[in-house]
């Protein structure tokens, strides 16, 4: 069976950013990648291959396979179809329809292990201390995640201790999940010294994993110079400032960050160099940049041994859940504000129609009851004051 589909404007406008930060050919795949790859069941990555052949493999999501054919650069700015082929026995095990899609950006400084992280995360694997990593996860992945959407409503978000995180761990555990989408993308460590590409990575997605390595201390002040741009580029300072000054109206959108210390698992005398107080006292400072909550989550992970790995994007989706459940209430809340004007309105264009006015007899130009100037006043009085005024 053959289909076929046409990429939304955003997804388009997400695959050419991609294409984008490419600048050099990754090298082809080894035999044992491909192998790996095939077998991992759980991953949808995005890769370049040689010869300059874009290769998308959607195993995890829908059980199909999608090759797209790239010649030239012409083709991609095309509106670009792909072919899909999917197999019956594929289609007898669809899974479950993810019920969202995560755009993650994945940062941090050369070498701190952001691809390593990514392949751990959707593949399970670590290539191995010193080897190249697989060029199948270099500029991201998309791998499925179960989610209890309901813990991502209450509480602020904390600085996750090793006891927090086994709690929720655990608590995650007995619940019935459902299934999401993260689509994770890495941004290439020759990029971050050029803000508009931070700026572009930015606009195209909706939370980021700032990373450091615990045996490199400017790694970490790099994350802290990140999470800076994201405040000023986003304008999300004064997050909790409900004042109506010049601040809170420059807010334009969120941007849930976490801070993750990766290679936990070395010698710590030898080793490491930042330890696990000042990655927390680092989140502490990004705090108020504009994760929901006004904190920063932070924890360290090891992407060889796969300590903690599963942590982070879970709980950066929790976040996005957040805000958009935020988001939404506020929007509630201000259509029935709005209807209820409206509705208060219509009710006292009856009364004028049918003369009489409210809190009074009809014309009585009286102001004991109300009369004319009851009404007048009625009129003028905001809704809302109205509204508490009725209510004593
Ligand atoms: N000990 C240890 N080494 C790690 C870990 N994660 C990554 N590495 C090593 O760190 C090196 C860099 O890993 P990458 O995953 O390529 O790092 P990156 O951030 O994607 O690098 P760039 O794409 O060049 O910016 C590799 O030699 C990895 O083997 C870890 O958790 N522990």
């Amino acid at each position: 069976m053959v289909n076929s589909f046409v990429w939304t404007d955003e997804e388009t406008k997400y695959l050419k950013a991609v294409f984008k930060w490419k600048e050099d050919e990754v090298p082809p795949l080894t035999a044992a990648q491909d192998e790996r790859r095939e077998g991992g069941g759980g991953s949808v990555g995005v890769g370049v291959g040689g010869g300059g052949r874009l290769l998308l493999r959607h195993r995890a999501i829908a059980h199909q396979e999608v090759v797209v054919g790239r010649d030239n650069e012409s083709d991609v700015k095309k509106s670009p179809t792909i072919t899909t082929t999917t197999t019956t026995e594929q289609l007898m095990e669809q899974p479950q329809k993810p019920a969202g899609e995560f755009r993650i950006l994945v940062i941090g400084a050369k070498g701190t292990g952001k691809t390593s992280i990514l392949t751990r995360f959707a593949q399970g694997t670590f290539p191995g201390e010193g080897e190249p990593p697989d060029p199948f996860y270099e500029r991201g992945c998309r791998h499925r995640i179960e989610l209890d959407a309901s813990l991502s409503v209450p509480g602020p978000i904390a600085i996750q201790t090793p006891a927090q995180i086994a709690a929720a761990v655990g608590a995650s555990q007995q619940k019935k999940n459902d299934i999401y989408v993260v689509d994770a993308l890495e941004m290439p460590s020759r990029h971050l010294p050029s803000n508009p590409m931070l700026e572009q990575a930015l606009n195209i997605t909706e939370a980021g994993v700032l990373v450091y390595d615990v045996r490199d201390p400017k790694s970490l002040q790099l994350c802290l110079g990140i999470a800076e741009f994201v405040r000023e580029y986003l304008n999300a300072f004064n997050y909790n400032n409900n004042n109506n000054d010049d601040n809170s109206k420059k807010l334009k959108r969120r941007f849930p960050l976490i801070l993750v210390g990766n290679k936990s698992d070395v010698d710590d005398e030898q080793d490491r160099a930042v330890s696990w107080a000042e990655g927390a006292k680092a989140a502490s400072v990004m705090g108020s940049a504009s994760s929901p909550g006004g904190q920063c989550p932070f924890v360290e992970v090891s992407a060889k041994t796969g300590d903690n790995i599963d942590v982070i994007f879970p709980r950066l989706a929790r976040d996005i859940l957040k805000l958009k459940w935020l988001s939404q209430q506020q929007q509630q809340r201000t259509e029935l504000a709005e209807r209820r004007h409206q509705q208060l309105l219509t009710l006292d264009r009856e009364q004028i129609n049918n003369n009489k006015l409210p809190g009074g007899s009809p014309k009585s130009g009286s102001n004991k009851n109300g009369g004319r100037k009851g009404f007048w006043k009625a009129l003028t009085t905001p809704f809302l004051k109205r509204q508490q005024q009725s209510a004593y």
